[in-house]
Parts: structure tokens; sequence; C-alpha cells
């Protein structure tokens, strides 16, 4: 049967390209770095002009398409999903990485309709290699189909995690009381790759058993969140309830067991919505 995003999709997978390109060519040249909401949180000029890209070229094509982009919200637009279809965008997922030539940055795009997500596109755009899912139909990597690990023992497993851009000492004193938790059980190791979507390309290709973090947000996880359910993931939140992409929480894991085992050593936290109302 005929896809009726398809077209939406292709054009995802070809405007990432574009975004790439103009990612890696800005890579040695782009340091005007600035922040935003901690002095961790870093965003330069092509973050910016990547998005403008990404949304311009789906205006042109799809008109009545929405958007929730990242720097679109850090500039004041609201973070609302709706019914809509609604282009899910994070320019430059990895801006510490791109900052410091650290080599994992990926251009991140989910596409949700009636608050689903119908397909992600993750380009990891230094290592040429493009994640898509489209929902029922399976998760690839340059075409290639993924498959999760089968690992379910937990003390086999690699964990992917970070640390995010909140310095709070409440909120890092539990990120690393979790952390050791996770790290005694002990796992084989814990690993990050400083990019949320990456971390759950790595999911999706079995070579990480599972991902999680709080402090998200929606952009960094609305496209790996299909790769990996596609991939034959699960996704969770951090207190073991269904995932709630605005919630700032996610799990990512292989499977239900090491998911759920995770989810026992994480000391949990909330952190305002990215829904929340706007502060005037
Ligand atoms: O801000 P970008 O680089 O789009 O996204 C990153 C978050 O800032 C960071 O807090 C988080 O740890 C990382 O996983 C995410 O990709
Ligand atoms: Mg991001
Ligand atoms: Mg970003």
């Amino acid at each position: 049967m005929a896809d009726v995003w398809q077209s939406s999709m292709d054009h995802a997978v070809a405007v990432a390209r574009k975004a790439g390109e103009m990612v890696r060519g800005a890579l040695k040249d782009d340091r005007t770095v600035m922040t935003k909401s901690s002095a961790v949180d870093l965003v330069t000029q092509t973050d910016q002009k990547v998005e403008q890209l990404i949304i311009q070229s789906v205006k042109e094509k799809f008109p009545t398409h929405r958007f929730i982009g990242e720097e679109s919200v850090a500039a004041g637009e609201s973070c609302n999903l709706t019914d809509d279809p609604t282009w899910i965008i994070d320019p430059i997922d990895g801006t510490t990485n791109f900052v410091h030539a650290f080599p994992f940055v990926a251009v991140s795009i989910g596409f949700s309709v009636n608050k689903q997500v119908e397909f992600g596109v993750v380009y990891s755009c230094l290592e040429d290699k493009m994640f898509t899912a489209r929902r029922g139909r399976g998760a690839f990597c340059n075409g290639e189909p993924l498959q999760v690990s089968e690992q379910t023992d937990i003390h086999q497993a690699i964990v992917a995690t970070e640390f995010g851009s909140s310095r709070d000492p409440t909120a890092v004193d539990h990120i690393f009381r979790s952390l050791r938790n996770i790290l005694c059980l002990p796992v084989h190791g814990v690993r990050g790759a400083g990019t949320a979507a990456i971390n759950m390309c790595l999911v999706a290709s079995g070579c990480a058993e599972a991902y999680y973090e709080i402090g998200i947000h929606v952009w960094d996880v609305a496209a790996g969140s299909l790769i990996v359910s596609e991939a034959g993931g699960v996704l969770l939140d951090v207190d073991g309830g269904d995932v709630d992409l605005m919630s700032r929480r996610i799990v990512a894991a292989n499977n239900r067991t090491i998911a759920e085992r995770i989810v026992k050593e994480i000391e949990s936290f909330t952190l305002q919505r990215d829904d929340a109302p706007l502060q005037s």
C-alpha cells in the first residue's frame, strides 16, 4: 500500500543530508559560541542556520506542516505537539561536540502526526551514517536493516548516558548516584557519544544495550525513539512507566528486561516539561 508520508520522509532524508554538508563545512570555522539555559548549554550560528535551512525547505514543499525546532523554541516559539503533521528538529544534536570537533554530531528530524512519531531521520554527519525509521516498517542505517542486541544480562551490557547541560548540584548528585548504581552492578561499560540521537542509534544498531538520560528535550529523542523501537527495542520512562517525549526523561533499551533493570537503578527527578506554558 502506498505510504501517505513517503514524500515527507524522502524530503527529510534529503534535507538532513544537505544540513549535514553545512555542518561539516562549518566544523572548522564556526567559533561563535553562545549560551542558552546555562553556561554549558551551547549554541552556534550553524545551529541556527541549519534549522532555518530545514524549516524553509520543508515549508516550501509542505506549507501546512508545523514545526518544533530547538533553536526556534530557544527564540521564544511554543513547543506544543498537536495532532497536525509536525517536524521535530534538532539541527545539531551534539553542539558541544561540534564546537570541539569531537567527532559525533547529528542532524535529527522526527515527524509526528496525531502525536505519534511516523518517521525518524538521524544523520550522523561526520560518520556519514543515515539512520532512518518508518513506523511499522523497520529501521535502517544507510539502507541496511538495524536490529538491537539480544543480550538480556545487564552484567554484560554497555549502557550509554550523558551528564546533560545542567550544573545544578542537586541534579548532578542524582545523575552521579544513578551512574554509580549502574556502574557497580557491574555493567561491562558506560559510554556516551555526546549526542542523544547517536546514543539511541547505537542502541538500535546493537552496539549498546541501553541509553538513558534525564534532561533531554523532545527534539533530542523524537527521531531516535522510533529508530530504537523499529529496530526491536523498547522505550520507558525512567520510573518504568510509558515514555512521554515531552517529559525530558527516557530509557531506550534493546529489550524490556534490560530497560526495567536500569529503571531500578536510576534516581529519578522531574524537570519542567517541554510543553509547559511559556512564562510571560
Ligand atoms: O543541545 P544539543 O547538542 O542539541 O543536545 C544535547 C543536549 O544539549 C545535552 O544536554 C544532552 O546531554 C545530549 O544528550 C543532547 O544530545
Ligand atoms: Mg540535541
Ligand atoms: Mg541541538
